[in-house]
């Protein structure tokens, strides 16, 4: 009679802050294996859980898979959230651990920026000019900066990426091709609560009042979504009627994008595009976006 299969042996997952302590955590032997990075601002849920998942199914059993836990303060304008920015390192390392990596990376910012902020940058370009770039000025360049050296430490195979954050990842796509990094970006899909709220660290500011009133940006991308067959102009009027019912949402912007470049998709645009929306619920900045076809 066959024996049952022990239990799978438990990962257990290290906690490293300096580069020195991750490489040699990270890079233990000569074997090389395929590995993968799953870069974070900590404050984890289970959209952070379904990219450590991924990678892990990605590199295999045997592959290694990092997660990175660091609030970039380049990418931060001087009116936002980095000071309160939610920060839980121990409930992040349990997540990550019954997820499936093998180490975790929580750098303070004097170890990723030893001489101080950095004088030399990476630029987005154009493409980190508009939507979120434009809201947020600097924030795709500081982004892409700390991308660009959380790729040479980590130095993996493959690197996870949200859908959820679409500009974010459509730049650092570009990035890649455009200046030849050697790994491949993976994009996940988005997470959602049951009730259409995506995913985000910063739910957690959100009151009661608030949460429902956050439904609207989904509600709106799902109206948009259904209004795909009847061409761009109907996706955006079928979008901004839910938005401009909504109680408490003060809206961005929304917009109907071509992915290949991240453009505002022209009126006869057919094809595969992104709706996009950013809004204030209160205090709280949100965005959202959902991938659909228009004809
Ligand atoms: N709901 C989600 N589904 C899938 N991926 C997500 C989701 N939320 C965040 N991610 C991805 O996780 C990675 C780390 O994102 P980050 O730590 O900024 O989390 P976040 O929840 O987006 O935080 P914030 O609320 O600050 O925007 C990014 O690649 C992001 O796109
Ligand atoms: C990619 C990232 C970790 C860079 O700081 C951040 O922008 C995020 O969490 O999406
Ligand atoms: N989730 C994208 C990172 C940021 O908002 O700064």
């Amino acid at each position: 009679m066959a024996r049952p299969k022990p239990a799978a042996k438990p990962r257990s997952t290290k906690l490293t802050h300096t580069v020195d302590d991750f490489e040699a955590a990270f890079w233990p032997d000569e074997h090389p294996v395929d590995n993968a990075v799953v870069m974070t601002m900590g404050a984890l849920h289970e959209g952070h859980a379904a990219l450590i998942r991924a990678a892990r199914r990605q590199v295999g059993r045997d592959g290694r898979v990092a997660v990175t836990v660091f609030v970039n303060p380049l990418q931060f304008g001087p009116n936002e959230d980095l000071d309160r920015y939610p920060r839980t390192l121990a409930a992040d390392v349990r997540l990550a651990e019954e997820n499936g990596a093998d180490v975790v990376f929580a750098p303070l910012p004097e170890e990723v920026y030893p001489n101080g902020e950095p004088l030399v940058r990476l630029t987005a370009g154009p493409m980190g000019e508009r939507f979120e770039g434009a809201s947020r000025p600097g924030h795709f360049d500081g982004m892409l900066t700390v991308v660009a050296k959380l790729l040479h430490i980590t130095d993996p195979d493959y690197a996870f990426f949200g859908e959820k954050d679409a500009q974010q990842l459509a730049v650092i796509q570009r990035m890649v091709a455009d200046l030849d990094f050697d790994v491949e970006i993976v994009g996940v899909p988005t997470v959602r609560e049951p009730d259409g709220l995506a995913l985000s660290s910063r739910n957690r500011y959100l009151s009661e009042a608030e949460r429902e009133q956050a439904l609207a940006l989904s509600g709106a991308l799902f109206a948009g979504r259904d209004a795909g067959a009847q061409g761009p102009a109907a996706v955006r009027a079928a979008a901004a009627e839910v938005l401009k019912a909504a109680d408490g949402v003060e809206l961005d912007y929304l917009a109907l994008i071509d992915p290949h470049d991240f453009v505002e998709a022209p009126d006869d645009f057919q094809g595969e595009a992104v709706l996009a929306v950013a809004a204030k619920v209160g205090a709280t900045r949100l965005i959202d976006n959902v991938r659909i076809i228009v004809r």
